[in-house]
């Protein structure tokens, strides 16, 4: 499969391999939306809540984990419910699977429902998740996603993550970079985005 690098216009290499891995259309555009519009209408989406500054709010996007069964998963000491795995949800993890040579035994679903809908920096750094990596899927419209080193902020890059793309994160890439999907003043179809992870 055809692996697109991460040059910027001056034909640098913005990072290393061994941090971050991008496929374009690791799934096709129709087999893209057809998810798509599946996980809409069937996953158990929820809207959590978080605490700013002492105001509680909701979170701006819809959210649903899937995983193994046999496992209880706990993340920075939260408890969360994992829905076992779907067929279809199961079948994408074995092929991503086949592609990387990692292994997955969770997913966490995004649903970003229009521009106004987002996730704020930070990095999936939790001890839970050591330094595993992250296959995160892409599916509908296309968003930003941003990355910043946490310790120099002007070190930014975007990049685009297209409807069927596969970004893989890895190596020391979550101790040193966060990332985002910033909010968008244009008109935003929905986009789900999947994070296959292994959580310990
Ligand atoms: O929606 C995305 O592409 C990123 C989601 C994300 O960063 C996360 O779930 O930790
Ligand atoms: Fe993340």
């Amino acid at each position: 499969m055809t692996q697109f690098s991460l040059f910027d216009d001056n034909d640098h290499l913005i990072f290393p391999e061994g941090l971050l891995n991008y496929y374009p259309h690791f799934l096709s555009e129709a087999e893209s939306i057809e998810l798509l519009n599946r996980l809409i209408d069937n996953v158990p989406w929820k809207q959590s809540t978080l605490t700013i500054q002492d105001k509680v709010m909701l979170t701006p996007r819809l959210t649903a984990w899937y995983g193994d069964a046999t496992h209880s998963y706990r993340l920075s000491d939260k408890s969360f419910e994992v829905n076992p795995w779907t067929e279809s949800l199961f079948e994408l993890k074995e092929k991503i699977e086949n592609l990387t040579k990692f292994r997955f035994n969770s997913v966490l679903l995004n649903y970003y429902r229009d521009g106004n809908d987002s996730v704020a920096w930070h990095s999936d750094s939790e001890k839970e998740l050591e330094k595993h990596p992250i296959a995160s899927l892409s599916i509908g419209q296309a968003r930003t996603f941003e990355f910043r080193h946490k310790k120099d902020h002007k070190r930014k890059y975007a990049l685009t993550l297209g409807n069927g793309s596969l970004l893989i994160m890895k190596g020391d890439l979550q101790q040193n970079w966060d990332h985002r999907i910033p909010k968008s003043n244009k008109f935003m179809r929905p986009r789900i985005n999947l994070t296959f992870r292994i959580i310990n």
